[in-house]
């Protein structure tokens, strides 16, 4: 669906994408994780054909976006990360007037819409004026737009930022049936979670490149370990009590030393607190839990997702 090789993006001096290679298959949920700044905007709308390649090569659907960029669009669906929602329209006209865009012809495009309303829940919204919707029905309404067309290829720009959890888990629930009826999703985000949840595979992004590649388990399989022993030894401000505490328990696995916290990375976490309480140490906190891509993000650039 998607074939990047070497892909680059400049704007000016600021090189935001530096030659990647990035393969997305045919029915798969395709993740790009990394923190604001990594390039993932900008590959993203070099996919969408809205910003032209800097260098390298990228193919879409087989097609060349520099070329091909009306048949690659009538194919693709784009749900970018600002709301462009027109506020002048009621519900049903923004997915009405967009798929005439298309020039999908008038009965069609009454019946997707329709259609469309369903599945994302908003056919009782169907008269109400955007702008009295919640982020979470703007957004549901967003991705019922990019879907007018019956695109092959849903691009989604960080589709939960800025919605509460009840929110993004309903639209996580339907991401997740769009996948299930056979759309290929590329998704961006910065919320680890997200990317487990929904992706089958990922490639985690930092600074314009690829850091890694792979599944959510084998990348977490290959980076981190089975468990991680969260220590809180005291707040944040205290000096480098942290620090401190480090070099006595540097023997009981990687450790990664955070202002309040300390992880320790070991396949049995509950061994790792029992060694510390057996060293006479007390931290006024513990945590046991399994890891996650945040543990593999940190382990490849030295920083947090999300700071
Ligand atoms: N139009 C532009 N002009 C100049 N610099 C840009 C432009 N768009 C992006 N950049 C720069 O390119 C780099 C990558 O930005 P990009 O938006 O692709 O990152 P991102 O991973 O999508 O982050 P975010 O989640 O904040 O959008 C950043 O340093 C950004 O400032």
């Amino acid at each position: 669906m998607i074939s990047a090789r070497g892909l680059r993006k400049s704007f000016g001096d600021v090189d935001a994408v530096k030659g990647i290679d990035v393969e997305v298959r045919k029915g798969e949920a395709f993740g790009f994780l990394g923190p604001n700044g990594a390039g993932k905007s900008s590959t993203m709308r070099m996919i969408a054909t809205v910003s032209p390649v800097s260098g390298g090569e990228l193919r879409i659907l087989g097609m060349d976006p520099a070329t091909e960029g009306p048949a690659i669009r009538s194919r693709l669906g784009v749900c970018p990360q600002e709301d462009t929602l027109d506020n002048e329209l009621n519900v049903f006209d923004n997915l009405y007037v967009y798929g005439r865009y298309f020039g999908i012809d008038k009965a069609t495009v009454r019946a997707r819409a329709e259609e469309l309303l369903e599945f994302v829940q908003l056919t009782d919204k169907r008269q109400a004026k955007v702008e009295n919707l919640s982020g979470g029905m703007k957004r549901r309404l967003t991705i019922a737009r990019s879907l007018v067309n019956s695109p092959d290829l849903l691009l989604l720009d960080e589709p939960t930022t800025g919605l509460d959890p009840q929110a993004r888990h309903v639209l996580w629930d339907q991401l997740f049936r769009l996948k299930q009826a056979g759309v290929t999703l590329v998704i961006t985000t910065h919320y680890m979670d997200e990317a487990e949840q929904l992706c089958d595979r990922l490639v985690v992004m930092d600074k314009g490149v690829i850091a890694a590649e792979g599944s959510p388990r084998q990348l977490i399989d290959e980076h981190s370990t089975r468990e991680v022993a969260e220590l809180r030894f005291g707040i944040a401000d205290e000096g480098n009590v942290h620090e401190q505490i480090a070099g006595k328990i540097e023997d009981l696995g990687r450790l990664e030393v955070l202002p309040d916290r300390i992880l320790v990375y070991s396949p049995d976490g509950e061994e790792v607190i029992a060694k510390v309480h057996e060293r006479g140490l007390e931290p006024i906190a513990v945590l046991v839990r399994r890891s996650t891509l945040e543990d593999v993000f940190l382990k490849l650039t030295g920083r947090t997702l999300v700071d």
